[in-house]
């Protein structure tokens, strides 16, 4: 998600948080009625080209969205590709949404019934209906005034909105950054700035990693907030009342985020790293080597290092023209990711007690098969330490694990993990120890205490699930 056409390389950086499709929504600032839309299945790199990122030149307000699929049907239709534009009593409205809405059924209910047509079965189509409603029912479209500031309208829609949401909403001026009040998806704003210091474009983005070096890092949209990003600059316009308790996905920082971001005011990858600390301090191992399963473990491992002692060797040669294979949207795809994906280092495994540190295991499905790929390369011993706690139940709020059926840990004990995968022995690091290691760093100021989701480790959700 981001803004100002200069940096669309932005969507490139976030390519980590979807794959299934890719698109970008721009508008020139004056015609009210009309967007300049790029649209495609497949990565981004693929989906915008040198061909067609023109159609976004002289557009002034630009937000565009990589999509990894919680809601609706997975792959097909392109139009469940974001960003989604409706053309409201008052304008057009683009939107792009992290997130998923935990009752989208009910709410798809709703909306059906107050006679919406609906062009798809994505939870996202939903708020951009119901924001269309809002601004509709509101007095200044009564009285044919212009699009214009929409803060109440779009207040008014997160006053009937569950978790969870981040959101990108543009009108033809200009940009709305929202967050839902649980907090549960990352969300910031920058500011791009010129060779000589001046503020050049306003960027907002789930993930501070899609920023351009030039650009200075504003502050995090704080749960239930909507900042308003303009040519005049960002401004925070509405505060939601707090009357929930915070639960950010903790999973972000395990597996989703990427290293070089910044989320609740720390580097991702130090939270990794401590939490490879803590998982040593659980442990009590003998081995010779750790090592790392490429690429979001690589901190975790880097932390259990230092704090056991034990050297930390490169194991495994990670392809890097295959990405993901968690966030592919089926299991076929996600196992031939992970048969293309690595590669043995031999020479440094070969009659070694290797510890093997990973940031999850959510099917079993990686270290099955690199268990395997490392005893044959020679291997003396494999002992998983996986810096998480088990998942074992599942995610509504935007993670698709939408069943436990296929999480290995809600059918199998650690020791059955263990003989499932082929490993020595395995290890995962404790709830408290997550919490508090992410915790850690968080600077605590007044009227703020943190708080995390852990649902699909605890099966503690933060709000009542109606399956
Ligand atoms: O138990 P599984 O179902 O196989 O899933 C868990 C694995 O998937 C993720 O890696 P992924 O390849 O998605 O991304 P990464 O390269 O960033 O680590 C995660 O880091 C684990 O390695
Ligand atoms: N995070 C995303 O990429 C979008 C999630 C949204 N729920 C969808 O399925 O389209
Ligand atoms: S259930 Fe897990 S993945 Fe889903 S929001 Fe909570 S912590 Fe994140
Ligand atoms: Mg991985």
């Amino acid at each position: 998600m981001l803004m100002a056409q200069s940096q669309i390389d932005g969507k490139e950086m976030l390519a980590i948080r979807g794959t299934e499709s890719s698109g970008l929504v721009g508008s020139n600032g004056i015609t009210k009625d009309h967007v300049d839309i790029i649209k495609g299945h497949g990565l981004v790199r693929d989906v915008i080209t040198e061909e067609n990122i023109s159609r976004m030149d002289g557009n002034c307000v630009i937000i565009g969205h990589n999509r990894y699929s919680t809601a609706g049907k997975k792959k097909s239709g392109i139009n469940c590709v974001q960003p989604f534009v409706v053309y409201t009593a008052m304008g057009t409205v683009a939107i792009a949404h992290n997130g998923e809405l935990v009752d989208a059924k009910q709410k798809r209910k709703e909306v059906l019934h107050e006679g919406v047509g609906l062009s798809t079965d994505t939870d996202s189509e939903l708020i951009a209906q119901m924001i269309a409603k809002a601004i509709a029912l509101n007095v200044k479209c009564q009285y044919g005034q212009d699009i214009g500031d929409i803060t109440r309208e779009l207040a008014v829609t997160m006053s009937a909105l569950n978790m969870s949401y981040s959101l990108l909403v543009m009108t033809f001026d200009r940009l709305y950054a929202i967050r839902d009040p649980f907090g549960n998806r990352p969300l910031c704003v920058g500011t791009v700035l010129s060779p000589d210091g001046n503020p050049e474009a306003f960027i907002a983005s789930s993930e501070s990693c899609a920023f351009p070096a030039n650009a200075k890092f504003e502050f995090e949209v704080k749960p239930g907030e909507i900042v308003e990003l303009s040519k005049k600059g960002i401004k925070s316009v509405w505060q939601m009342k707090p009357n929930t308790p915070l639960a950010m996905c903790i999973f972000e920082y395990v597996y989703f985020a990427r290293n070089d971001s910044e989320i609740e005011g720390q580097q991702v990858q130090s939270v990794r790293e401590e939490c490879g600390k803590t998982m040593a301090l659980e442990d009590d191992l003998e081995a010779d080597i750790v090592g790392n399963v490429p690429d979001s473990s690589l901190s975790a491992a880097i932390g259990y290092a230092a704090q056991s002692g034990i050297i930390y060797e490169p194991v495994l040669h990670r392809n890097s023209y295959v990405g993901r294979s968690f966030i592919q949207p089926n299991d076929l795809m996600r196992q031939n990711a992970i048969k293309l994906k690595f590669g043995v280092l031999k020479k440094k495994v070969q009659n070694q007690r290797i510890v093997l540190v990973d940031d999850s295991i959510v099917r079993g499905n990686t270290m099955r098969t690199l268990v395997k790929m490392l005893k044959d390369a020679g291997a003396k011993e494999v002992h998983l330490r996986i810096a998480s706690p088990p998942v074992k139940f599942p995610c509504f709020m935007g993670i698709n694990i939408p069943t436990n059926l296929e999480l290995i840990a809600a059918h199998k004990t650690i020791p059955e993990i263990c003989e499932y995968v082929g490993a020595d022995s395995v290890r995962y690091l404790s709830v408290d120890g997550l919490v508090s290691s992410v915790q850690k760093g968080i600077e605590r100021v007044a009227n703020f205490s943190p708080g995390h989701c852990t649902a699909c480790l605890t099966g503690k959700y933060p709000v009542s699930i109606d399956l």
